[in-house]
């Protein structure tokens, strides 16, 4: 059966699909989440087998879950539906203090309460992604090596990196072709969630434009609210990751979508 490529743009990625004539109409695998088909549909009368079937990576609002000591798992799931609702693109599911059953049992909830919306990701934990179903995983530098937990992922999976300063960002660059799909910069600006040196608007600027000259797309992170946004939109960041700005806000589904309109709008 011949195959008939063709290339696919996420924002800032490309994927290489292969085409196939479908035999078997009838047999087409069902697609498994609007965004993120294992098994995608092509047009009718055909299936994609893909060679590469990375979920869409939206890096426009990316939600990053609080991280609470004590555990509250409803208000997880209720603020990552409420942001879907209101319009983020992208989750990632940040919990320092649980186990890898607890993340991966919370990453569950999460996919399912969401529908595969939109991919949710978790922090830290290739295990718990995998053992999830999650769509991904975001890894920081002290974390197993990217080509590692690339391996683990398998092709079918996101994966992103952090990066603070331009040694860490020579190491994302050095990374081999299609190991990571993004890298998180920051902190951008001072934040209460975490304890992490302050790049400012200008290391932003500087670490973005370099990411980008690779072609590698990156998101901003760290004291982001809406105020923040028409200087971040200065910079060559594909979207913004926000902790506090969803889920330390009363209504985190309005939260989202003020966020979401005015990064649109700053464009
Ligand atoms: C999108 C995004 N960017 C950066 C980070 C920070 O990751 P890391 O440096 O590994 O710190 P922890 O989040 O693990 O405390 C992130 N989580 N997400
Ligand atoms: C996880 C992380 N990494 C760099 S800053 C940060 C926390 C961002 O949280 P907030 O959006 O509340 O400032
Ligand atoms: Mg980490």
């Amino acid at each position: 059966m011949e195959g008939l490529g063709c290339r696919l743009r996420s924002p800032s990625t490309f994927h290489t699909l292969v085409i196939r004539q479908q035999r078997h109409p009838e047999r087409t695998p069902a697609s498994r989440a609007p965004h993120a088909p294992r098994h995608p549909r092509g047009a009718a009368g055909m299936t994609v087998t893909s060679t590469l079937t990375r979920p869409h990576l939206d890096l426009s609002l990316y939600l990053v879950t609080i991280s609470l000591d004590e555990r509250d798992d409803d208000r997880i799931v209720a603020t990552c539906q409420a942001a879907v609702e209101g319009g983020a693109t992208l989750i990632q599911l940040r919990d320092k203090h649980a186990t890898t059953e607890q993340r991966s049992a919370l990453a569950r909830r999460i996919i399912d309460a969401i529908g595969r919306a939109v991919p949710v990701l978790v922090n830290d934990d290739i295990n718990a992604a995998i053992a999830a179903d999650a769509e991904g995983a975001h890894i920081g530098q002290d974390d197993l090596p990217p080509t590692v937990a690339r391996q683990r992922l398998g092709p079918d999976r996101l994966l992103g990196l952090s990066v603070h300063n331009d040694a860490e960002l020579d190491y994302a660059l050095a990374q081999p072709a299609g190991t990571l799909d993004y890298i998180g910069l920051g902190a951008v600006y001072p934040t209460q969630t975490k304890e992490v040196k302050v790049l400012g608007i200008d290391g932003l600027r500087h670490l973005a434009a370099r990411a980008h000259a690779h072609g590698l797309p990156c998101v901003a992170i760290g004291g982001i609210g809406g105020e923040r946004l028409s200087d971040i939109a200065t910079t060559e960041a594909d979207g913004i990751a926000v902790v506090s700005a969803i889920c330390a806000q009363p209504d985190p589904a309005a939260a989202a979508k003020a966020l979401l309109t005015r990064w649109k709008q700053a464009h």
